[in-house]
């Protein structure tokens, strides 16, 4: 259901006479983890600099949580909390003092901001480290703290720059965990940047791939791999437990299934190419086939596919199957 926080119309960025932003428009629904995806210099920190108001538009506009986001900056910034790719804290104080400090200057009430500071400490899994100087904080750690230092100013969206990078693998695990987590829990729609496919393919409702300023598709991984892969989008896989006796009656059978665009059939196993999902047909036709059944698997293309597709096969424009914007 369609419920934007944010709107982006016609966004434009030139710097000087390059165009770092080419007319992109977007919606993002309010609750929603979107990604946006693309290699360094695509365009994203500019997107996301025009979104907070600290970048002015060359044409189009930025509309967040209501606010046009280059006519009132101030009121956006109250409602937007943004992590940038290295978030800066006092050294030698430690993380709660850090956090209070924010707090302060955020005008949180004196009464109330000791209890809010601990809490969202807590919320941010550093509650046992809240007295530790930051400067002995590693870098995952830091990034909880910025992600508390947005938190404590409870706002309705979050912008985080390249997130995870810095951390190690299982810190990073931790800390997309932890943000899908909070987003659920707070009802927070997320923006993430990032070219790291699996990353985002991990959190992310949506995504946007970015390419020299323009937004060349959007959607979740399943739409965008539909549009990529066209009509060969779902692969079935099927392993039956003895080899096929007549390989070429299976497949001329499934081929009358609608939908089904290729087969292929090895020793004992049957890979169906469809247009549509319909892991359902193929499965009940083989059963009534006679055949055992020891596995079913649905391939699911990766982000990593649709970039590679994107990036290094160099597909051409014109064979995108959806609307380039
Ligand atoms: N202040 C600036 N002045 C001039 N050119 C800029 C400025 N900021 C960005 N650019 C250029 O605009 C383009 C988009 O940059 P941007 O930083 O938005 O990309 P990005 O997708 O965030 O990349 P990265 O992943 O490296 O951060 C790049 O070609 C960049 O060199």
């Amino acid at each position: 259901m369609e419920n934007p926080i944010i709107e982006l119309d016609g966004l434009t960025k030139y710097y000087g006479v390059k165009k770092a932003v080419d007319n992109l428009s977007l919606k993002i629904n309010k609750g929603e983890i979107f990604g946006l995806l693309g290699p360094n210099g695509a365009g994203k920190t500019t997107t996301i600099l025009m979104m907070l108001g600290l970048a002015e538009p060359s044409a189009g506009q930025a509309v967040v949580c209501g606010i046009n986001a280059t006519r009132n900056p101030v009121a956006v910034r109250r409602k937007v909390g943004y992590l940038p790719d290295s978030a800066g804290f006092y050294d030698n104080m430690t993380a709660l003092d850090n956090l209070l400090y924010i707090g302060r200057l955020n005008g949180i009430a004196e009464q109330e901001i000791a209890g809010r500071a601990k809490k969202t400490m807590e919320m941010v899994g550093l509650g046992a480290e809240m007295y530790k100087k930051t400067g002995a904080y590693s870098r995952g750690m830091k990034q909880r703290l910025g992600l508390a230092d947005l938190l404590i100013r409870e706002p309705d969206v979050m912008i985080l720059d390249e997130p995870t990078l810095g951390i190690d693998p299982s810190g990073i695990r931790d800390f997309l965990h932890l943000i899908r987590q909070l987003s659920m829990e707070q009802e927070l729609t997320v923006i993430l940047s990032s070219h790291h496919l699996h990353q985002m393919q991990q959190i992310c409702d949506r995504v946007g791939i970015f390419v020299e300023g323009r937004l060349l598709a959007e959607g979740n991984i399943e739409t965008l791999s539909g549009s990529l892969f066209g009509k060969d989008s779902y692969v079935t896989q099927i392993t039956v437990r003895e080899a096929l006796s007549a390989p070429e009656e299976v497949e001329r059978q499934l081929r009358r299934l609608e939908g089904v665009t290729s087969i292929t059939i090895g020793a004992d196993t049957i890979e169906v190419s469809c247009s549509t999902d319909i892991t359902p047909d193929i499965v009940g036709f083989l059963v009534q086939y006679g055949l055992n059944i020891t596995g079913v698997h649905k391939k699911e293309y990766g982000l990593d596919e649709i970039y590679h597709r994107f990036f290094e096969n160099n597909i051409k424009k014109e064979n995108i199957q959806w609307e380039a914007r």
